[in-house]
């Protein structure tokens, strides 16, 4: 199936390494491009063997899946050039924060198939956790295609659209938020005397574990966290820490704020696309 990606970012790279890798996807039918940097897409074409092209007909002609996987502010000169090339079998699939179904259906004047996914970049090593929701021009056939594409890069969830500015900022930007705790982490405890390389592999096997006890363990995080703490001991001086600097209030703006971007993306796009 020829299956174009339109943009060559982290996370069309993720998604393509995870596929490829599981042999969702085969390298001599995927097709990618991006908007200008080409050394780029040549680093890409020669690390994956797949297709590259800067010229519309190549690329979309005859295209059966099309990946949108550019920023969302860079959306609509993309499917203005997208729209001449789609029939109605072609099958889009998004991956943009914010941008709705409904945008991209109206934008293409289309009513075939439109998946939008909100998958995150751990999709590179077949870990994604990746939300999914679609519209009604996704037939079961074409729905089982996709689900294969995004358990080949990790675990699925289908959800309804009106969840995906939660799930975007839980999951999607969540491996960030992780990546942030572990560079202070790392960075307190060289000031404090031990080395990262040492500091580095036991932190990361911390979370490895504890990710690993919270899928199988069968047991809550409240609980697994109360295993952990000893009274008067280490880990509740170091919890209280994080009450005292108000952690729980931070994650809690975190989300909040994370889906409330994903819902103003939706709404700025939208209202430009109305103003046309
Ligand atoms: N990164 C992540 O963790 C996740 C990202 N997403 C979503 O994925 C999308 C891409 O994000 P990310 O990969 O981080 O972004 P990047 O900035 O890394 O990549 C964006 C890509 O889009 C290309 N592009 C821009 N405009 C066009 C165009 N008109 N035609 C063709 N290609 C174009 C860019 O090309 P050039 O470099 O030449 O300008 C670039 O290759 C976003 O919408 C984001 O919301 C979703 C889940 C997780
Ligand atoms: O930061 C972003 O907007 C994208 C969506 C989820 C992860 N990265």
């Amino acid at each position: 199936m020829k299956t174009v990606f339109i943009g060559a970012g982290s996370m069309a790279e993720s998604l393509l390494a995870g596929a490829l890798r599981n042999g969702a996807l085969s390298k001599e039918n995927i097709y990618m491009t991006n908007r200008t940097n080409k050394t780029r897409l040549v680093e890409l074409q020669q690390k994956y063997d797949i297709n590259i092209s800067y010229d519309d007909e190549t690329l979309l002609n005859g295209a059966e899946i099309v990946i949108l996987a550019m920023k969302p502010k860079d959306v609509a000169p993309a499917l203005k050039v997208l729209k001449a090339f789609i029939s109605e079998n072609t099958l889009i699939i998004s991956v943009l924060a914010g941008i709705s179904i409904h945008y991209i259906e109206d934008t293409l004047e289309f009513k075939g198939g439109i998946v939008r996914a909100m998958p995150n970049t751990s999709a590179t090593i077949g870990k994604s956790a990746t939300g999914i929701a679609f519209n009604d021009g996704v037939t079961h056939k074409k729905l089982n295609l996709v689900l294969s594409l995004f358990n080949s890069i990790g675990m699925t969830a289908i959800i309804e659209e009106e969840k995906l500015d939660i799930v975007t900022a839980l999951s999607g930007s969540g491996p960030a938020y992780f990546y942030y705790i572990v560079e202070v982490l790392l960075k307190t405890a060289e000031e404090m005397g031990l080395d990262q390389s040492l500091a580095k592999p036991l932190l990361v096997q911390t979370l490895l574990g504890a990710g690993e006890m919270l899928a199988t363990s069968g047991q809550e995080a409240k609980t697994l966290r109360e295993n952990v703490t000893s009274p008067g001991g280490t880990t509740e001086a170091g919890l209280l820490a994080l009450e005292k600097n108000h952690v729980n209030r931070a994650l809690y703006e975190c989300l909040h704020e994370a889906a409330k971007q994903s819902k103003c993306l939706r709404e700025l796009y939208q209202s430009q696309a109305n103003a046309k």
